[in-house]
């Protein structure tokens, strides 16, 4: 621009309308030569500045990269035009706070990155982090953020924040596609490796066990080569469906290759867990399916090896399982092999052992015997203790605790204890119909079976059927119940207000105190025999069981003491205060029909001296 005027409110004007410096009157030519090429050099730079932060803005936009300043002092956050973009351009982006910044990263995020930048202020290392933006309630945008402090000033915290959504999204469906055997849907055999390392490293750490169930099928090369590839992939997603129902949430399944398949199985104790997966799998891989209009029978084998004794690391441990397998086939297939063989044996009976005592009752193999209990005071009979017996063919009679636990186990103590209850309930009626005098029926009741909420039911319809008053039927549970109640005694509330008594068994064998007995509705205590025994050893104990004795009795609870085998603990026991025994002293559990005999007896003199009086009968267990 050229102008003849110089007073300084036409230079600002000038200024005004774009001129960027000026010269006076007379012109010196050489220096405005000077001054046009200096402009001319400025106005090339600025353009290229400008051209620059429009490339820098467009590469920040197109990389989805945006970057922030923080004035710690001032709390004033200023944030580069992309990242603002990124943050859904909020009104307020000229007077931002750091709170402002984190009202858009999400809840759970915001405290970890909140004590990132924090930190650094305070002079911590800068750490990089991801997390997640939400703007304007459209899905979460993750970003990934690089920190660092102004130079020589802490109190200024520079951040750059790129989107790495995409990013992201396509690493996880690359480890999908890795992780994933894509004919099943199964974990893949590099997914399966993966997670046996990480498997290996907890239970080394945690010092636990765990198993590896190797499963092959039997004859699937037939199938594909009778019936094609399609119909053999078909098998193979059904069988991994199976596969999957039977699993608990904490197994791992995966398909190796082919046919074969491997199961994690965790938290293992003893071999029967991998051996009941490995059952599971027989029976459900084995149930009938159509396939091309053909009914299959699918079958299987399986090897089980256990970390650590088998194998330390994944190789030995897969080779353990995999020739455990191969010993199954050779077994005759279709069934599963331990890499130890005497496991194989050890599960195979107890299974065996569970099918039997599956069919026990249909079989009608069970019966019962009945305890004396003895009031020594009055010198009766005052109870009986029903005690159950299995009889099996091959193995003879088998005592309750060898098959109680099982029947827990295997899910049938509620129809065998059913049956128990009916079976003496019909037994007291008849001895009540022969006009033998009144005594009461004692039934153990399993804890798992004492939660059953139909438990009321059913032990109201047996009485009704066999017609026995209530309170000649005593329940005895053992201490663990009392201990698992969690304040829960409803059942034990219904039970008494039918009339019916119930008994605290094998008392003094946990941790129940009597302080904890004081507020449940019970009515007797049955003081566990290594109680008796001890009682005999130690005066402490004695006078402990005397205290105890009275205190139950003070609290309106009858207290009988079990396992006395001698008169030295009856002389004992009554004189500490205990008015009923049940032992070997008076008698073992007998046949029903040896019952009669006991009841008219009297037993006084077995305290007061004359022994021979006592009868130690007994022909049964
Ligand atoms: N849930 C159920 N449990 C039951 C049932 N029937 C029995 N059982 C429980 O099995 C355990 C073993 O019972 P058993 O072999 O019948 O032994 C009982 C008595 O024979 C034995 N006993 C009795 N007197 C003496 C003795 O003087 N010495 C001695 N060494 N043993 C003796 O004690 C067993 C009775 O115990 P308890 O039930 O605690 O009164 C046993 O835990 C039974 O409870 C059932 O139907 N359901």
């Amino acid at each position: 621009m050229i102008t003849g005027l110089e007073d300084s409110k036409s230079v600002d004007m000038a200024f005004e309308s774009g001129a960027s410096g000026f010269v006076v009157k007379p012109v010196n030519y050489p220096i405005l030569l000077q001054q046009i090429k200096f402009q001319l050099r400025a106005s090339n730079n600025a353009r290229n500045l400008l051209e620059n932060q429009e490339q820098l803005s467009s590469a920040q936009r197109i990389a989805g990269f945006g970057f922030w300043r923080w004035d710690a002092l001032s709390d004033r956050l200023t944030v580069s035009d992309n990242l603002a973009e990124m943050m859904g351009n909020p009104k307020n982006i000229h007077q931002l706070t750091l709170k402002d910044f984190f009202e858009q990263i999400h809840p759970d995020d915001r405290e970890f990155v909140y004590s990132l930048v924090i930190s650094t202020t305070e002079g911590a290392p800068p750490q990089p982090a991801e997390y997640r933006l939400i703007v304007n309630n459209r899905p979460a945008m993750t970003v990934h953020q690089e920190i660092g402090c102004a130079p020589n000033n802490r109190q200024i915290i520079l951040g750059t924040v790129q989107d790495i959504t995409q990013q992201i999204a396509t690493q996880k469906r690359i480890r999908q596609l890795a992780y994933t055997d894509e004919l099943t849907g199964l974990a893949s055999r590099a997914y399966f490796y993966k997670h046996m390392e990480d498997i290996i490293k907890a239970a080394k750490r945690r010092d636990e066990r765990f198993a590896l169930v190797y499963l092959d099928l039997d004859g699937f090369k037939d199938v594909n080569d009778s019936l094609g590839h399609d119909t053999g992939d078909e098998l193979l997603k059904k069988i991994a469906e199976r596969l999957e129902m039977i699993l608990r949430d904490t197994d791992f399944v995966a398909r190796l290759s082919g046919d074969e398949f491997c199961i994690l199985v965790d938290h293992v104790n003893d071999q029967y867990v991998a051996a009941d997966v490995a059952n599971r799998c027989l029976e459900e891989i084995n149930k009938p399916l159509m396939l091309n209009a053909r009914e299959l029978r699918p079958r299987c084998s399986i090897g089980i090896a256990h970390f650590p004794e088998d194998g330390e690391n994944l190789q030995t441990l897969l080779k353990a399982a995999d020739s455990a397998m191969y010993s199954a086939k050779a077994q005759g297939r279709h069934r599963y092999a331990f890499y130890q063989p005497e496991l194989t044996i050890q599960a195979e009976k107890r299974l065996w052992l569970e099918q039997e005592l599956r069919a026990a009752i249909d079989r009608d193999q069970f019966e019962l015997h009945y305890q004396p209990q003895i009031d020594i005071v009055r010198g009766r009979l005052a109870g009986v203790e029903a005690l159950v017996r299995w009889r099996h063919p091959d193995l003879g009679l088998v005592s309750p605790n060898d098959f109680i636990k099982v029947a827990e186990r295997i899910g049938v103590i509620k129809s065998l204890e059913n049956w128990i209850l009916e079976t003496a309930c019909y037994q007291l009626s008849q001895w009540r119909q022969e006009k033998i005098s009144d005594f009461k029926m004692a039934v153990n009741i399993s804890p798992i079976h004492f939660h059953e909420p139909e438990l009321y039911n059913t032990v109201q319809q047996i009485l009704q059927k066999t017609n026995v008053p209530p309170e000649l039927l005593e329940l005895e549970i053992t201490e663990s119940v009392v201990q698992n109640l969690d304040g829960n005694i409803t059942m034990f509330e219904q039970l008494r207000e039918m009339g019916i008594k119930i008994a605290i068994d094998d008392f003094g064998t946990g941790y129940s105190s009597l302080a904890s007995l004081k507020n449940l509705p019970i009515d007797c205590l049955k003081i566990d025999r290594l109680f008796i025994i001890d009682m005999m050893e130690d005066a402490d104990s004695s006078i402990l069981l005397g205290t105890i004795i009275g205190a139950a009795q003070a609290l309106g609870n009858s207290v009988i003491a079990e396992g006395v085998e001698n008169r030295e603990q009856l002389l004992v026991l009554r004189g500490i205060g205990c008015e009923i025994v049940q032992g070997f002293y008076f008698s073992k559990p007998l046949f029903p029909e040896e019952i009669p005999n006991m009841a008219k007896k009297d037993f006084r003199n077995a305290v007061t001296g004359n022994v021979t009086n006592a009868p130690i009968i007994g022909k049964t267990s």
